[in-house]
């Protein structure tokens, strides 16, 4: 069974306001990806933010951590909720190819070019927990590194949204 996360908290500096809430083709960033996320899992959650269109958590084990802490909440609830694995996006990612879950099974993998999109062990929560304890902020990557996942690389390149500009080179028919 794979549960579906979606990573959502952080600043959104560079897109200057709430990224989560900006509209692409009429439906948030943040809608787009639980309904991408849901084609794939049983259930899906957000993390990192209070109101969306799924049940949420809280990053784990407090805000701040960037997207680790997110998949560290995902993870645990994983484990509590009897899932083995845990599928993972942001929000700042549209339309995710069709064979997204194909590419990155069997796990532990990530997109090499945005490793916020991953297929993560439930089993792997302590190792990330070890990782959170330690005293720098780690990157997606470095998890990745550290339980030996692949880094896939697709030839069609998902859009990373981190600038209205991002936003807009994307919109529009398709
Ligand atoms: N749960 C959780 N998700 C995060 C956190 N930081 C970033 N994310 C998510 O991870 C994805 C990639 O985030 P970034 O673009 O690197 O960071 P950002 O904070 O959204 O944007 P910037 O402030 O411009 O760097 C996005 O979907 C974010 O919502 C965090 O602390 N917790």
């Amino acid at each position: 069974m794979i549960l579906g996360a979606v990573l959502a908290g952080g600043m959104s500096a560079r897109f200057g306001s709430d990224k989560a809430l900006a509209e692409l083709d009429g439906r948030t960033l943040i809608a787009l990806a639980v309904d991408a996320l849901a084609g794939w899992c049983e259930h899906v959650i957000v993390v990192g933010r209070e109101t969306a269109p799924a049940p949420t958590l809280p990053d784990w084990p407090r805000p701040g951590m960037g997207p680790l802490g997110g998949l560290a909440a995902a993870l645990h609830h994983a484990l509590d909720e009897g899932y083995e694995t845990v599928l993972t996006c942001g929000v700042d990612a549209a339309y995710l190819p069709d064979d997204l879950l194909e590419r990155l099974s069997p796990g532990p993998s990530c997109l090499a070019s945005q490793p916020v999109i991953g297929l993560w062990p439930a089993a792997a929560a302590p190792e990330l927990e070890a990782l959170l304890h330690s005293d720098q902020r780690h990157s997606m990557l470095r998890f990745a590194e550290t339980i030996g996942a692949r880094r896939v690389q697709i030839a069609s390149a998902v859009p990373n949204i981190n600038t209205p500009g991002d936003l807009a080179a994307i919109s529009g028919p398709r």
